[in-house]
């Protein structure tokens, strides 16, 4: 499900539809400038601009009660225009039996009409365009990219929003609930306590996937300037192991103690399944090693440099963490953006920026993909988009947690084939027992925060007492001959 498509987009293929965005913004910016500029007596010039906008809504196929339900949005300045020639000083006429201020009717009709023309010329805008290809229509217009990003995340935290509210509103009704109804009133007021929690929530999610990609919150400038904080990059000590972690315990902010000493060691270019059931702590776990969560106790290394606030810019360019959920993972207008989000914010620029981009996008198989909005694409093609936004940052170390989650047959099976033709260390985070024996000669498996055992993939997979101890189990119909 894209949540794009919401309260204010209504998609279709009309010429409106298909015209450049740019286009439509440069339109909407000067029609609204000369409604703004036309003198509140030329009554004929608001009629015509209120047939020119009903021709537009013809051609783009939007019914009139579609802007209608969302002009309430107008209400308060309505409310003012018609105070005004009740309030406004002057001298007073008549109006439909009523005395009234002449200069307060006509303050009252200039807000009145250029607001609501303006209104429904923006509404009318966001009808026809995609909140996606506005944003590409913003950068085409050369508008600053700052701006732009900042457009963009306040775009992917109202689509955060009104995604949960489509999930918990589809939950609602499908237990029963009708939202319409009057003495539901306290249930969807609780409803919305709820979503904003949840949003909330996923918003965190987004905000540490652009972390563990070196976002500081700062936007990384066309001169390379901004983009991670830390040291000058350290070189990674040859001799070292990939990762090491000693006794790592932690704790969340509520107090809830998810790891309680975990020990692990990976050498270069090993490929290790880390296993158990819910709540085990793998996914605590695997947000350590790049540094998004820390604060606890123990030590982690990464070739030889430990993961502390000083490197972990550094830290963060050699683990790339790939998250379970790829729409946490991508919120640009486009695929190359979001790939290219990553390895700006490490430094590169310019053909150099170009060239990695290609070459992540290639590697998952989504060359042909670039210029596509992420939220278009299918499940399995943005699992694939967003592992190339951490492949574009070249990291040592690859985490991926549930890669094959939500994957038909066919996209799991070509994934497993761009993972197996990586050369890099990998640690991936799964419930998918046969992908782990299929992409990982080792695993580990993890249960109550801390790591029960260590072994060869196949060897633990046949062990169905350690398995059935830690709720783990083969699918039906899968031996390990
Ligand atoms: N933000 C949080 N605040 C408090 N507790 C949390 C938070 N995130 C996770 N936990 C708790 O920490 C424990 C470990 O969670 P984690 O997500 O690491 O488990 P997991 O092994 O990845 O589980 P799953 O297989 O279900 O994804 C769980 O008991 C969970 O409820």
């Amino acid at each position: 499900m894209s949540a794009g498509h919401g309260f204010l987009h209504r998609p279709g293929d009309s010429p409106v539809h298909r015209l450049a965005p740019q286009v439509k913004i440069v339109a909407a910016v000067v029609a609204v400038l000369c409604v703004v500029a036309t003198p509140r007596e030329a009554f004929w010039a608001f009629g015509a601009y209120l047939l020119a906008l009903a021709a537009v809504w013809a051609v783009a196929r939007v019914p009139v009660r579609w802007f209608a339900a969302r002009s309430v949005i107008e209400a308060p300045f309505v409310l003012l225009a018609l105070l005004l020639p009740v309030t406004g000083g002057g001298g007073r006429v008549d109006l439909l039996g009523l005395s009234v201020s002449a200069e307060g009717t006509m303050a009252g009709w200039n807000i009145l009409v250029k607001g609501t023309l303006g209104l429904l010329t923006s509404l009318t805008l966001a009808a026809t365009t995609a909140p996606q290809d506005l944003l590409l229509g913003l950068q085409r217009l050369r508008t600053p990219s700052v701006l732009i990003t900042i457009a963009t995340l306040m775009l992917r935290y109202a689509e955060v929003i009104v995604g949960e509210a489509k999930r918990m509103r589809v939950a609602r009704i499908s237990r029963g609930d009708d939202p319409r109804f009057l003495w539901q009133l306290g249930a969807t007021a609780r409803g919305v306590g709820s979503l904003f929690i949840r949003s909330y929530e996923r918003g965190e999610r987004v905000h540490l996937a652009m972390v563990s990609r070196g976002w500081t919150g700062r936007m990384p400038d066309a001169a390379g300037a901004g983009g991670a904080e830390g040291a000058a990059p350290v070189e990674p000590r040859r001799s070292a192991p990939a990762l090491v972690v000693e006794q790592l315990a932690y704790a969340y902010p509520d107090g809830h103690q998810a790891l309680f000493g975990v020990n692990l060691r990976v050498e270069r270019g090993e490929r290790v399944a880390v296993l158990g059931p819910n709540g085990a702590g793998k996914t605590t776990f695997a947000l350590h090693l790049n540094g998004v969560l820390g604060g606890g106790s123990g030590r982690v290394e990464v070739a030889g440099l430990p993961v502390e606030k000083a490197h972990l810019k550094e830290i963060r360019r050699r683990v790339g963490v790939v998250f379970q959920d790829p729409d946490d993972q991508l919120f640009l207008p486009t695929a190359r953006q979001d790939v290219a989000f990553g390895p700006a914010n490490f430094g590169l620029r310019g053909a150099e920026l170009d060239e990695r981009v290609a070459r992540a996008l290639a590697a998952v198989g989504m060359a042909d993909f670039a210029d596509r909005s992420p939220l278009h694409l299918s499940g399995g093609q943005r699992r694939r988009v967003a592992l190339a936004t951490v492949l574009a940052c070249d990291p040592e170390i690859l985490v991926l947690d549930e890669p094959s989650a939500n994957l038909e047959p066919v996209a799991r099976r070509e994934l497993a084939e761009v993972l197996l033709g990586l050369d890099r260390t990998m640690l991936m985070v799964t419930h998918d027992l046969p992908y782990a024996l299929q992409l990982c000669p080792r695993s580990v498996l993890i249960d109550g925060g801390v790591v029960v055992a260590d072994g060869p993939t196949r060897e633990l997979l046949a062990d169905t007492g350690l398995l059935a101890r830690h709720r783990l189990e083969l699918p039906f119909g899968f031996h390990l001959g």
